[in-house]
């Protein structure tokens, strides 16, 4: 049966100093260096191997994705990056500490920001230290300026849909190597996850989670490879 591998980068230069991330294109940590091999250990280990490979244009997800593979001996597989996995863009919060933002709006209004469903987060200034916008890796590409779950499904999902999906029906095992929020929004449509209930679902650094596929649907719930 055709798999699904889902893996969230190992952690970050930014989620180890607590800021909130976005589109900055921060690096992975020793620690998260660890986790991508143990990914790739893992996959190797119950001989779940990749056929091919998708993730982001961001390096935390590139250089995880190639970690796991490296290490389950799959690095030669084909592999795609498109803007349409990257985390979720979070607007004027970027570069900003998260206890720092909490203490100054409250609880209440980060945990909004971070995990409602449709709330976007203030919009980043044109201009804005972290603004990607002329970053040559988005030319032609209408860079948003704050982007809720919601609208990161919005263009997660035809992604998934025109490109990914066929790959599955056609027998691949696929692995994306992505993000917390740009997971979420696959989780939840893959999963049928309400809006109400997407805002209590977290996905860890480096642990693949798999889905088996017959056809275009998943077969059974996911589950993660560590305890398959
Ligand atoms: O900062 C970010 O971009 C994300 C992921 O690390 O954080 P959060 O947990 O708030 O979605």
């Amino acid at each position: 049966m055709p798999k699904l591998i889902l893996v969230r980068h190992g952690q970050s230069e930014w989620n180890l100093a607590n800021r909130f991330t976005g589109w900055w294109d921060v690096d992975v940590t020793e620690k998260g260096v660890e986790e991508a091999k143990e990914a790739g250990r893992l996959l190797k280990e119950k001989g779940v191997f990749p056929t091919l490979a998708f993730t982001s244009v961001q390096k935390r997800a590139i250089k995880t994705l190639h970690l796991a593979l490296e290490y389950c001996d799959r690095l030669w597989i084909p592999e795609t990056k498109d803007w349409r996995l990257n985390e979720r863009h979070y607007g004027g919060l970027t570069g900003l500490n998260k206890q720092e933002t909490r203490d100054r709006h409250g609880d209440e209004q980060v945990h909004i920001w971070r995990r409602s469903f449709d709330v976007p987060p203030p919009p980043m200034d044109k201009g804005d230290e972290y603004d990607p916008g002329n970053d040559p890796r988005y030319e032609g590409i209408d860079v948003p300026q704050t982007e809720s779950l919601k609208l990161t499904i919005e263009r997660v999902l035809p992604y998934w849909e025109s490109d990914i999906l066929p790959k599955l029906v056609a027998g691949e095992t696929v692995i994306i190597s992505a993000h917390g929020n740009s997971l979420r929004a696959l989780v939840k449509h893959l999963s049928n996850i309400s809006d109400d209930e997407i805002t209590g679902l977290e996905i860890p650094t480096g642990q693949p989670i798999i889905y088996e596929f017959e056809g275009s649907a998943p077969v059974g719930e996911r589950y993660y490879l560590k305890d398959a």
